[in-house]
């Protein structure tokens, strides 16, 4: 396995608290890594500090085989960050092009174009573009020096859906070259459907990676969803071990469970009648509420 980043111990202080609190991370290349994590886990400034905009407070990160945010690694890497504002008065294809100039070997105009799908609006002023245009163009904009390392923030956030299917296209096939890419969301089945590896963060450190299997087997979390016969109420559910939670589905009972195979014994070998049962894997997003204590990427 070849590393595109190692980060070392990476502490990043704002006043006296931690956004990062000594973390070691390393990011495959070739690989699409997802970082997730509630509002204010510290993936924009673990980020922020791989690509030089921010300096560890201590640690080391090492980019590509350099010490993070030196000169040259800038041609090497591209970036989509939350909120990129466009100047004012520049048309598209303007924009595009002040991009292509910063980079020795940039993408074409024509590529960047269609990898934005912005062809009929190149001569548009990049400020009247919509939110979901906007994020396209920021996108082509990363893009524009054909970065060996692609790092993105929330990149889908306002696109619709063809503009994502199209992203994430653009993305798996720069992965299939050898890009690295490592990017944030909030979206966990777009995480699950995407990425090859995931690094789930908490309060500035790494509470859990692997695959997206890995970690959903991980949380061992699974529903079973079935009717009874009869009326059961909620306590005696409760108090077959393993059962964590219940739920009514209109006429239905959904139990969270950790050992299916013994919750399906019980409640087979119940006089309650249960029928209809039916058994589903954990989603990513119970595996991220089981690792991380919260709801919501
Ligand atoms: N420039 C700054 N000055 C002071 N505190 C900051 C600064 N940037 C981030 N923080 C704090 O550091 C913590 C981590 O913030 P960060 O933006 O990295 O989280 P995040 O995981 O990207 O969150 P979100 O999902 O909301 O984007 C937060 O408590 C935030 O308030």
């Amino acid at each position: 396995m070849a590393i595109a980043i190692q980060g070392k111990q990476v502490v990043k202080r704002y006043g006296g608290a931690a956004a990062v609190d000594h973390m070691d991370f390393t990011f495959e290349q070739g690989k699409i890594t997802a970082l997730l994590g509630p509002n204010g886990a510290g993936k924009t400034t673990a980020i922020s500090m791989i690509l030089g905009l921010v300096r560890p407070t201590s640690g080391e990160i090492a980019v590509l085989g350099e010490p993070a945010g030196t000169a040259s690694l800038r041609q090497r890497v591209g970036a989509m960050m939350q909120d990129v504002k466009a100047p004012d008065g520049l048309r598209v294809a303007e924009l595009l092009q002040l991009f292509r100039s910063y980079y020795a070997n940039p993408l074409s105009l024509e590529q960047l174009l269609d990898i934005a799908g912005l062809h009929k609006e190149a001569k548009k002023r990049a400020t009247s573009l919509s939110g979901g245009q906007r994020r396209r163009l920021a996108f082509a904009q990363c893009l524009a020096g054909n970065p060996e390392l692609i790092l993105l923030d929330e990149p889908t956030v306002a696109m619709d859906v063809e503009a994502r299917e199209r992203f994430w296209d653009t993305i798996r096939a720069l992965a299939a070259k050898g890009r690295t890419i490592i990017l944030t969301t909030h979206d966990l089945s777009e995480a699950d459907a995407v990425a090859d590896h995931i690094i789930m963060m908490a309060a500035g450190k790494v509470v859990a990676e692997g695959t997206p299997q890995e970690l959903k087997a991980k949380s061992a979390l699974r529903t079973i969803t079935f009717r009874t016969n009869r009326m059961v109420v909620d306590e005696q559910f409760m108090s077959i071990p393993g059962v964590n939670k219940v739920e009514r589905v209109g006429e239905r009972v959904r139990l969270h469970v950790h050992h299916p195979d013994h919750v399906l014994t019980v409640l087979v070998q119940s006089e309650w009648g249960a029928s209809d049962i039916e058994v589903t894997q954990a989603k990513l997003e119970d595996a991220f509420r089981a690792l991380t204590g919260h709801k919501r990427g």
